[in-house]
């Protein structure tokens, strides 16, 4: 593995939250990206395996208590689940560890990010916001995108909707650093399987759907059984770099399954629930740690986001 030195990030959490507005505009109460989205409740099981890859308190013991929120990708809170826009999805995790304390996982349903660095992807959100349907050509974004292929490969990747949230697969994208009980470190990218397996809409099936399908359908799924994911850790080959996220790994790194995700039930007061909730990259216990800067300056990003919606 190699973890070349960044040179110091000039973007502030400031910076980068009014960079999303730049985009998405600015909408009262919402988050300022993956706006639209439903709170779940559900249990996390870890594996056998678990415990060889961490110390965590969460990979050792079973059923520990979850609070799930699937989301679309813009910070538009009335954006259709059909749109272009809604995709990548979001999974975001807490597990409410013994004594009170939590730690989250936020992951998306795209295997990549459009940006090798937190600066890199302000430049790119502050073209995206420059580059309306009135923009000349060529656009900052068409000047951005021709220096920046694996931010044209994320933009233009097609992105089907899904069934369902519980047919999408989910990815952790930055690196985290895992080390066991006897110490022994393993670095890896988090990964969420859907058991049900992946399932898609056509084109014409997804210009069928309402505008809030996937919030009705996984209320109505939970119903009949839980929807459940494996979580798995894809594992850093020598040589792999660990703070590039827009670099995907291939897939035939090895991996190892951590557990099982078990989503059973729709949180009642759901608007009061995705309020409350702030999901933080970096919220750890001993035994993972960030191994790409970006999952701190995610961190601080999140905050700026959550108290202007309060
Ligand atoms: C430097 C890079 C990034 C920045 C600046 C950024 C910024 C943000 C901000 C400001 C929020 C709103 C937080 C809130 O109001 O609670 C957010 C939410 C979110 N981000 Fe990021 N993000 C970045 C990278 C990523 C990556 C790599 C992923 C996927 C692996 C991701 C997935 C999500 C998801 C799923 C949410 C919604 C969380 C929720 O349900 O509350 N973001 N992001």
């Amino acid at each position: 593995q190699s973890s070349d030195h960044q040179p110091p990030q000039k973007s502030t959490p400031t910076h980068l939250v009014d960079a999303l507005n730049g985009v998405f505009g600015k909408h009262p109460g919402a988050r300022a990206v993956h706006a639209k989205g439903i709170v779940l409740e559900g249990t996390f099981t870890p594996s056998p395996a678990a415990s060889s890859i961490s110390k965590a308190s969460h990979l050792q013991h079973d059923g520990v208590p979850v609070t799930v929120r699937f989301s679309d990708f813009a910070g538009i809170p009335s954006v259709s689940d059909t749109d272009g826009l809604a995709s990548p999805r979001g999974l975001a995790i807490k597990f409410h560890l013994p004594g009170g304390a939590v730690t989250d996982i936020v992951a998306h349903s795209f295997n990549g990010f459009p940006s090798a660095t937190t600066d890199d992807f302000r430049d790119l959100l502050i073209a995206l916001g420059q580059s309306g349907p009135n923009a000349p050509k060529p656009t900052p974004l068409d000047t951005y995108l021709g220096s920046h292929p694996a931010a044209k490969a994320f933009l233009t990747a097609p992105k089907p909707a899904p069934i369902s949230y519980g047919t999408l697969p989910f990815y952790g994208v930055n690196t985290f650093k895992f080390t066991n009980a006897a110490g022994v470190v393993t670095y890896g990218r988090y990964q969420f399987l859907p058991v049900a397996g992946d399932h898609y809409l056509s084109k014409a099936d997804t210009a069928k759907q309402a505008p809030d399908y996937l919030g009705k359908e996984i209320g109505e799924r939970v119903k009949h059984g839980p929807v459940k994911f494996k979580m798995v850790l894809q594992i850093a080959d020598a040589g792999d770099k660990l703070d590039d996220p827009s670099v995907t790994w291939p897939s035939t790194r090895r991996t190892v399954e951590l557990g099982t995700l078990s989503v059973n039930k729709v949180v009642a007061d759901n608007d009061a629930a995705q309020k409350q909730l702030l999901f933080l990259p970096n919220a750890l216990p001993a035994g993972i740690e960030p191994a790409d800067p970006m999952i701190d300056a995610r961190s601080a990003a999140y905050p700026v986001s959550y108290g202007r919606r309060q």
